[in-house]
């Protein structure tokens, strides 16, 4: 099956379960910060990211600075939010654990 886009319901409840995370100003992308002690921490977080990113074929736009990252999820096939986007979203709460 095609990939498809969230709509406008769908996001809405998706959002809602997604309490770290809120929609992008001006793009239809979901955003969250994560903060961890350190650097190391941040990296390996980010290490367990991209590794199950590859594997599903879903990557993070992502900014790190020292123990913050910052990322931002969206799907370029459909521009805009779908599944995908969701799933990823909740990997990345479940290893964040905050
Ligand atoms: C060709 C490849 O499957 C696509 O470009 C994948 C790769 N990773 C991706 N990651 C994200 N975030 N969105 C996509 O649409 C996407 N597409």
């Amino acid at each position: 099956m095609t990939l498809q886009k969230l709509t406008a319901q769908e996001q809405t409840d998706a959002l809602a379960k997604l309490s770290a995370w809120s929609l992008v100003d001006g793009r239809e992308a979901i955003k969250r910060t994560v903060t961890f002690k350190d650097f190391n921490e941040a990296f390996g977080f980010m290490s367990r990211v991209a590794l199950h990113a590859d594997k599903h074929d879903h990557h993070p736009e992502w900014f790190n600075v020292y123990n913050r990252v910052e990322i931002t999820l969206a799907t370029h096939d459909v521009q805009g939010l779908s599944i995908r986007d969701v799933k990823l979203a909740q990997f990345i709460d479940e290893i964040a654990k905050q």
